[in-house]
């Protein structure tokens, strides 16, 4: 099976199976139709032929080819495939199928710096998951320090995003977590950068949605890594409250030593309590019944809950009073409901790994392998409580539908504005991310998620309130030049250095051929 018949000529050139890579070239359609969709089942479209490559090299010379020949095809890296609207397919091109260099290179594509290094760093594969990242890493009693929610992602494809998480208010998104990366340009070429070395690409790249180029290694910051995890959740029916405390725990008001080490939040919609699941992987049923409770007892649509997080060691009972003594003075502090302080106690990998234990419950009720028609915005924290009130205690008011609402703050002052990653651009020190994960049950909610997604756009248009999208997808040319705002100049002038022929990653749909690649950036 998948034995390789000659490419349809209506695709691909011919001679591509003149190069030496042709045998990791599949054509067959049980290889395509998996790189046809991804995780949000929101579009389709079929690649000619899938790459296996063993090596960086062998992405460079399909690359190469591509870009060299008289008709150029579109190439995709696709690392899992978890993006939600079609961002790592490639219609009628090469999906280069990311994840087979580890299969071929095994652990050797994970590389903890030699003892001495300061900060120590991990050089790793852009085809590697986060999961076997952070497992290679505690072997040396070290961690990466900004976490995505979900590890069964690629460092690629993260980082071709921003990859953010709790930890970001301290240390920015993963991408501000990067010393230096290998990437295989749109022309082939294999090319080492860094904030020193051919920075417009190494800028470009992160969070740069596989436009410039494959990262094919990148360089990541670690930290000693922490045994355990005191993890909590605080109730509020007050997002003003809710917010305000957020804010406070992300600030210099609360010194690294002594405050969370990481801060979330989650909006829970009071209909979910009547008629959404009764228990979920951190609440039990008796917690969610004294929730019901709350819901049904407050005027407010919703319950905001702070997530928080703050690691510690037990190999001292002094470590691990101090991190009691830690967390009572924090909590202290906050304003969540009396009584309503959740608190479970954790490994490091148990927490970070978390929402593993809630995709075997969503996969168990056959909710996980569904459409998910997401919406992720970032919002500045002066327009937030305006979100509150014209999203959850308006559009959303007596909605419920399947899926969870993040939200929590972060600090701008730790994201580099020289990466592609778009933030909002007004005078707030501080901005939220606002996640609505949807799963679409029904093909009707497909249809209603979208509208709903549409309305909370429209409604910020229409306030004023000033958001970007992240994991960002626009319809248009214009919604990718409003996406970028003053970026957008220099986003054409790099697409057309490093990617001329408009050939990589096209189902972002920002570039959709090479004349308009050049001609952007001419303009
Ligand atoms: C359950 C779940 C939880 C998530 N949680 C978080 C979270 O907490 N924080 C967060 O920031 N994101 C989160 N995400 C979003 C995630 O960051 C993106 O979906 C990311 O794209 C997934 O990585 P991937 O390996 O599946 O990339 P893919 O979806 O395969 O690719 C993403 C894009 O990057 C390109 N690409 C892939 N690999 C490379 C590479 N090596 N070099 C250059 N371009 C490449 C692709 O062409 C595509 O355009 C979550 C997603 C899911 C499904
Ligand atoms: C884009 C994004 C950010 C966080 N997620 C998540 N997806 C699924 N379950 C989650 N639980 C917490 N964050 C989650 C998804």
């Amino acid at each position: 099976a998948g034995q390789l018949r000659p490419l349809p000529s209506a695709g691909l050139p011919g001679d591509l199976l003149d190069l030496g890579i042709a045998s990791r070239l599949r054509t067959d359609t049980n290889t395509t139709a998996k790189a046809s969709t991804d995780f949000g089942q929101m579009a389709k479209a079929s690649p000619e032929a899938v790459l296996h490559p063993r090596t960086p090299a062998d992405i460079a010379a399909l690359i190469r080819f591509s870009s060299s020949s008289p008709a150029p095809f579109p190439v995709a890296p696709r690392g899992q495939g978890h993006s939600w609207r079609g961002q790592s397919l490639a219609p009628g091109g090469v999906v280069v199928d990311m994840r087979s260099m580890g299969r071929a290179a095994g652990h050797r594509r994970i590389n903890v710096s030699a003892a001495g290094a300061e900060p120590p760093y991990v050089d790793a594969g852009g085809e590697q998951l986060w999961i076997d990242v952070l497992r290679a890493t505690l072997q040396h009693g070290l961690a990466p320090r900004v976490w995505t929610d979900y590890l069964r992602l690629t460092v690629g494809g993260t980082l071709s995003n921003a990859g953010i998480g709790g930890q970001a208010f301290r240390h920015g998104p993963q991408i501000a977590n990067v010393q230096e990366l290998d990437v295989v340009t749109g022309t082939g070429e294999m090319v080492t950068c860094s904030r020193d070395k051919n920075s417009d690409l190494f800028f470009a790249a992160l969070g740069g949605l596989g436009q410039f180029g494959v990262i094919t290694r990148a360089r990541i910051r670690l930290e000693p890594a922490p045994k355990r995890v005191r993890w909590v959740r605080l109730a509020y029916t007050d997002v003003a409250m809710f917010t305000k405390d957020q804010e406070f725990l992300i600030s210099s008001q609360v010194g690294e030593e002594v405050g969370f080490n990481y801060v979330e939040g989650q909006v829970q919609l009071n209909r979910s309590f009547v008629e959404g699941p009764k228990s979920t992987p951190f609440f039990s049923t008796l917690d969610m019944n004294r929730l019901a409770r709350l819901a049904s007892r407050t005027e407010s649509p919703a319950i905001y809950y702070i997530e928080a997080a703050m690691y510690y060691n037990e190999d001292t009972t002094i470590s691990v009073d101090q991190s009691l003594q830690k967390m009572d003075a924090l909590l202290g502090q906050l304003s969540f409901h009396p009584g309503f302080v959740f608190t479970k106690d954790v490994t490091f990998v148990q927490f970070l790994d978390r929402v593993r234990e809630e995709e075997r419950v969503l996969r168990s009720a056959g909710m996980w392998e569904v459409p998910h028609p997401w919406l992720n915005l970032f919002v500045p924290r002066s327009r937030i409580l305006d979100f509150d009130t014209g999203v959850f205690k308006g559009l959303l008011r007596d909605a419920n539908p399947a899926g969870i609402i993040l939200m929590y703050p972060m600090n701008k002052d730790r994201w580099d504005n020289r990466m592609t990653t778009m933030i909002p651009t007004g005078d707030d020190d501080v901005f939220y991310a606002v996640s609505f994960l949807w799963s679409a049950l029904s093909v009707d909610d497909v249809e209603q998620l979208e509208k709903a997604n549409e309305s909370v756009m429209d409604l910020c248009a229409k306030a004023d309130i000033e958001f970007k999208q992240y994991l960002p997808h626009h319809t248009s040319q214009d919604g990718w030049k409003q996406h970028f705002g003053a970026k957008w100049g220099k986003i054409a002038e790099l697409k057309a250095k490093y990617d001329p022929q408009a050939i990589l990653s096209p189902g972002q749909k920002i570039f959709t051929s090479r004349t308009e690649a050049i001609g952007i950036a001419t303009a």
